[in-house]
Parts: C-alpha cells; structure tokens; sequence
C-alpha cells in the first residue's frame, strides 16, 4: 500500500471547549496519512492523478478556520468526512495535537483512524 503524508502541518485557529478557548486561537500540529496508490502518478508524471498534499495542507487549514468546535474529535471526524466526499480515500489516518493544553505534557491530543488499510 502506498501512503500519501502530511507531518507537522501547523494551524493556527480557534479550538476548545472553555469560554476563554472560544477568544483565542491555539496551535494545532496534524500528521495526516492517506492510502493512495501512486501508480496512476508515477506512470506519466502527472499530479493530476494523484492526491495533492499542499491542496490537502490548505483544505486543513481553511477547514479549521470555518469550522470553529470545541473538541479535537469533532473537528477531527468532521475532517475526516470532508475529505472523504472530496476523495476516495480507503484509509485515512489523522492525529491533531493540541501542544499547548496540558502544561505538564509535551502534547496531547486525538488519532483517528477510517477504513481499511490495504
Ligand atoms: N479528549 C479531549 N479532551 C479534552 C479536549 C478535547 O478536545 N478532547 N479539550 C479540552 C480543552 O479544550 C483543553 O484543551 C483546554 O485546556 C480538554 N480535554
């Protein structure tokens, strides 16, 4: 199975569920995983037949910036869906860290996994 990835994709943007979360904007850090079979890209060259990871990148960003929730796991299943209907994606796997909201911890955060990998 081929992978198509995103590691350490920064977004800044409003998250949380306290009261004070909704005034701010916090840093989000994604590592995304797509299963997609390069093949049909490799053969002629051709990004067009492939999964372009930068409009991924943008679509994470702008998404999170239009879709303000309190928690990672809606975000991250409502993410997970929009990038389902835009793509036939057999298996995704996406982790959203949250770095900031734990003093103690380096990071925390959620990964969500859809599908069946290959
Ligand atoms: N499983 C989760 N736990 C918590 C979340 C979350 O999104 N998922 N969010 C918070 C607060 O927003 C926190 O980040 C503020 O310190 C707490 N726990």
């Amino acid at each position: 199975m081929d992978i198509i990835f995103i590691e350490g994709l920064k977004v800044n943007t409003t998250i949380g569920y306290y009261e004070w979360e909704k005034q701010i904007k916090q840093l989000l850090v994604f590592d995304v995983e797509i299963a997609s079979d390069v093949r049909p890209a490799a053969e002629n060259d051709e990004l067009a037949k492939t999964i372009d990871y930068a409009v991924v990148s943008e679509f994470i960003d702008s998404f999170c910036q239009l879709n303000p929730v309190d928690l990672l796991e809606t975000l991250g299943q409502r993410l997970v869906d929009a990038l389902q209907s835009q793509y036939a994606i057999d298996w995704i796997r996406i982790k959203i860290a949250k770095p900031g909201a734990v003093e103690q911890a380096s990071s925390v955060g959620i990964i969500i996994e859809r599908g069946k990998r290959g």
